[in-house]
């Protein structure tokens, strides 16, 4: 991060609502803490219920509370904050909206810079954006950007929908679309590993790698998010687009230069890439599943169909795991193998990068087991990188043993890892948005998704809940590589 403190005034819609307190206001205050936001910058938090200027403040200050940083004042810091209480669906009100916003801007000299952070349901969005439009509040001295959250849309006609809806009132490089996994430091790792490494790029190809894995498994369960996740599924949740877009990133060509527009055209290339299975194929390619009770981290867990909001005989699943082939000179043949799922045994979102065997290895001669070379991104928890080896064990004989050369990011500066929401608000603050989806990759996503959830709307699974939670999903989940010759590695510590 640069110290060049931009100055803008951020109106978050949705300002009392989960994920304002637990992600935003702490993502605001890191940043403050670090100076990375000058003096000169105001929140204004926009929902119904009816709270003064002093009761919002308390609850920004409460949200923040977990940082005992003495260095900053939490009370200067929630000065900045400022509730301004309307119904977003009344067109009148923004009026007023954008007078408190003109006030703030001479007061904080924020020099007509304003964020719309949209952190509601996804059914008021192009309400939103069209009301700011209609009222004027896009038309500024400084800058204007939106800021969305997911889900973008329900499928590809949602999301198209929607998007024009927004795009009437405001253009695509104004529009931040959010996917939080682009704002994890590991994830913005993976182009430093390929691209400033020497030694990984010449084998990054189907020459040289027999097979990618990316699994992202939960422990928590749909906690009260039931009836959005009804509605969802693993599948939307997470594939769509954490999962897609990760995937994009190890795939991708290495863009000319680091530009956005660069890295995004990369990462839409691969999306086209993708090899589109047919509704009738997708059993063949894709495993989905539903948590049973079970005992994650030695606690009792009801089944998903016992949640609150969810329907006892709801076919959502929980988990994904899928092969995914690109079609193209670089990956043609090497399967990318996914999977992610709650209730599993650990929390854990981690990379496997497998590399073939050697043509002919002289200690397979010898009766040994040589263990395949694997380049494992840890994203999280852990966060680092593992590159699994054979050497010589320490011995008289010659026999060989497997052995790690890792890097530990949280060891080195733990404290100091931005979270990405700091990062990607940092990121709008300065108009940059590589780490933000283009509408293109949306797109091509969800109509690779949609051909997968229509398959299993149409034909609803007769076997959920088919695994236990606190464990590693379904069993066909595993079969799906048996079949490759493959398994999963590993993702968690104890097996
Ligand atoms: N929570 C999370 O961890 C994550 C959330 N998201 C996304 O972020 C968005 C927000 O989620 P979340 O914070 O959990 O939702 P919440 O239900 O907790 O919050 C919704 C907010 O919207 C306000 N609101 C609702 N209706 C209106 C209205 N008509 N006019 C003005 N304000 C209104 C509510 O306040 P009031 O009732 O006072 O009006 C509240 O502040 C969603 O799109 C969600 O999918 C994405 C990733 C993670
Ligand atoms: O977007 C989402 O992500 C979270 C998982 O995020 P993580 O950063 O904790 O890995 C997931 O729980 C949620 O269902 C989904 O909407």
């Amino acid at each position: 991060m640069t110290t060049n403190a931009p100055k803008s005034i951020i109106v978050i819609f949705g300002a009392t609502g989960d994920l304002a307190n637990r992600k935003l206001y702490p993502s605001i205050y890191r940043l403050y803490r670090n100076k990375e936001l000058s003096e000169d910058f105001a929140v204004i938090g926009v929902a119904r219920r009816p709270l003064t200027n002093d009761e919002f403040r308390s609850n920004v200050r409460k949200s923040v509370n977990h940082f005992e940083d003495e260095k900053v004042d939490h009370d200067t810091f929630a000065s900045h904050f400022h509730y301004h209480p309307f119904d977003v669906t009344d067109l009148k009100s923004y009026q007023r909206l954008n007078d408190l916003i003109s006030t703030l801007d001479v007061e904080y000299r924020t020099e007509g810079n304003r964020i719309f952070y949209l952190a509601m349901a996804p059914n008021f969005f192009g309400t939103i954006a069209a009301n700011l439009k209609s009222e004027g509040l896009t038309t500024t001295k400084g800058w204007s950007r939106l800021v969305i959250e997911k889900p973008f849309g329900h499928n590809f006609e949602s999301a198209r929908e929607l998007n024009d809806q927004i795009r009437q009132a405001f253009t695509e490089d104004q529009i931040y679309r959010i996917d939080h996994y682009l704002g994890k430091e590991m994830v913005q790792n993976i182009e430093v590993i390929r691209f400033a490494n020497a030694i990984f790029e010449p084998l990054w190809n189907n020459q040289f790698i027999s097979n990618i894995q990316i699994t992202s498994s939960e422990t928590l369960g749909v906690e009260d998010r039931g009836r959005y996740y009804e509605s969802s599924g693993a599948l939307r949740d997470m594939v769509q687009n954490h999962i897609l877009q990760m995937m994009a990133l190890l795939a991708m060509e290495p863009p000319i230069k680091l530009t956005t527009d660069e890295i995004r055209s990369e990462k839409v290339k691969v999306l086209r890439a993708l090899r589109s299975i047919t509704e009738e194929k997708v059993d063949k390619y894709f495993v989905r599943g539903q948590y049973d009770r079970g005992t994650v981290d030695g606690n009792e867990i009801n089944a998903y169909r016992d949640s609150n909001s969810v329907d006892p005989h709801s076919n959502t699943e929980t988990f994904v795991s899928g092969k995914l082939l690109i079609d193209n000179f670089r990956w043609a043949g090497v399967p990318f193998y996914i999977r992610t799922g709650k209730r599993m045994k650990q929390k854990s979102t981690e990379i496997v990068i497998q590399f073939k065997d050697l043509p002919m290895n002289l200690y397979y001669d010898k009766g040994e087991n040589i263990h395949p070379n694997l380049l494992v991104i840890h994203i999280q928890p852990d966060e680092g990188v593992t590159l699994h080896l054979n050497a010589k064990k320490g011995d008289y004989s010659s026999t060989s043993t497997p052995i790690q050369l890792s890097y530990n990011n949280n060891s080195n500066d733990k404290m100091n890892t931005p979270e990405a929401y700091e990062v990607l608000l940092y990121d709008c603050m300065r108009g940059d948005s590589t780490n933000f989806t283009h509408w293109d990759e949306v797109a091509l996503s969800w109509k690779y998704v949609d051909i997968i959830s229509n398959a299993w709307e149409n034909k609803s699974s007769d076997q959920f809940p088919n695994y236990e939670s606190g464990s590693n999903g379904p069993k066909d989940s595993d079969d799906l590589l048996e079949k490759d010759g493959f398994h999963w590695w590993s993702v968690t510590r104890d097996d």
